[in-house]
């Protein structure tokens, strides 16, 4: 069986191969971040969307969490992010409750981590400023002082850490256009840089490709192969399971409110412990 993940990884490698960043690992300040799911269970209006959720996301891995359209997926990776309080159990970052913390270090967990979202999410502004957007965020002088970033620029840097970020995505040539002209393509792979560009430790991917052509695709797959080679955490949301097979090192299958599977990509899908995710990779539930 050949490695799906042994492809060249595109514009996205060859980027962060020419920038000299390929394999670059958090400072020496920093400590990784691994944030960790357990016992999660989420519903809404007293109807459950998941229960008893468990998933780690380590640094410089990538775990897939693969399900049918509703299964939760963008619910759980919005708790993952700190948007909601969970109905029970806890997402701990480094081994801390996150809703333990003080908002203040929350919000700190919160600049570690970059996401991309389902749908068009840019702001209406030039690409450039769009990719610019979290360095100037994170680039406080209180921030640059006492958090725990991997990078944090100077204002002045700015400019170049945001193109280096849209190089590695192919798009730092339309830097002046504005976010509005985009295709649907390019604006993902805009989204995706503004989430690259301040190097955060765990990134989060909701359906990033959903709707994107097979040039796009690869790109944005590139971009997250890169992500993992630099040591970022990655959890990516697809119903797409080749695109989790290409990958991702973990799956995760979410299906009818649980996890009913997590482990290794290759055995997940090669030889899958549960007759319903042997059913649901083989494309034989129908929801
Ligand atoms: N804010 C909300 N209020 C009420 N119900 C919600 C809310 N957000 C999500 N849901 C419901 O929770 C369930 C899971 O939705 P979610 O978007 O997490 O699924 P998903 O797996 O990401 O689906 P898709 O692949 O279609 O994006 C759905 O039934 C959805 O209608």
């Amino acid at each position: 069986m050949s490695d799906p993940r042994g492809e060249a990884d595109g514009a996205a490698g060859d980027a962060a191969r020419a920038n000299g960043r390929e394999g670059e690992r958090p400072s020496a300040t920093t400590e990784g971040l691994r944030l960790e799911a357990r016992g999660l269970t989420h519903g809404f209006d007293g109807d459950a969307v998941f229960a008893d959720v468990d998933l780690s996301v380590e640094p410089g891995d990538v775990v897939a969490v693969v399900g049918p359209s509703g299964a939760g997926k963008t619910t759980l990776l919005r708790l993952l992010a700190c948007f909601e309080t969970p109905s029970a159990g806890v997402v701990t970052a480094n081994g801390r409750d996150v809703w333990e913390l003080s908002d203040e270090e929350r919000l700190r967990v919160r600049r570690r981590l970059g996401m991309v979202f389902q749908h068009r999410s840019l702001f209406s502004a030039t690409v450039g400023q769009n990719a610019a957007y979290g360095l100037r965020v994170r680039s406080s002088w209180r921030e640059r002082v006492e958090s725990s970033l991997r990078k944090v620029v100077g204002r002045h840097e700015i400019p170049r850490a945001a193109t280096d970020a849209l190089e590695t995505v192919g798009m730092a040539e339309k830097a002046d256009r504005h976010a509005a002209s985009l295709s649907g393509g390019e604006a993902q792979r805009v989204a995706i840089a503004r989430a690259l560009a301040p190097d955060p430790d765990v990134l989060l991917f909701d359906e990033p490709t959903s709707n994107l052509d097979p040039r796009n695709t690869a790109i944005v797959e590139g971009a997250i192969r890169a992500a993992r080679g630099r040591g970022m955490g990655v959890c990516l949301a697809t119903h797409d399971m080749q695109q989790a097979r290409r990958v991702s090192d973990r799956t995760a299958v979410l299906l009818g409110g649980e996890v009913i599977e997590c482990g290794p990509t290759e055995r997940v899908f090669e030889a899958p412990e549960d007759d319903r995710t042997r059913d649901f990779v083989a494309g034989e539930l129908v929801y």
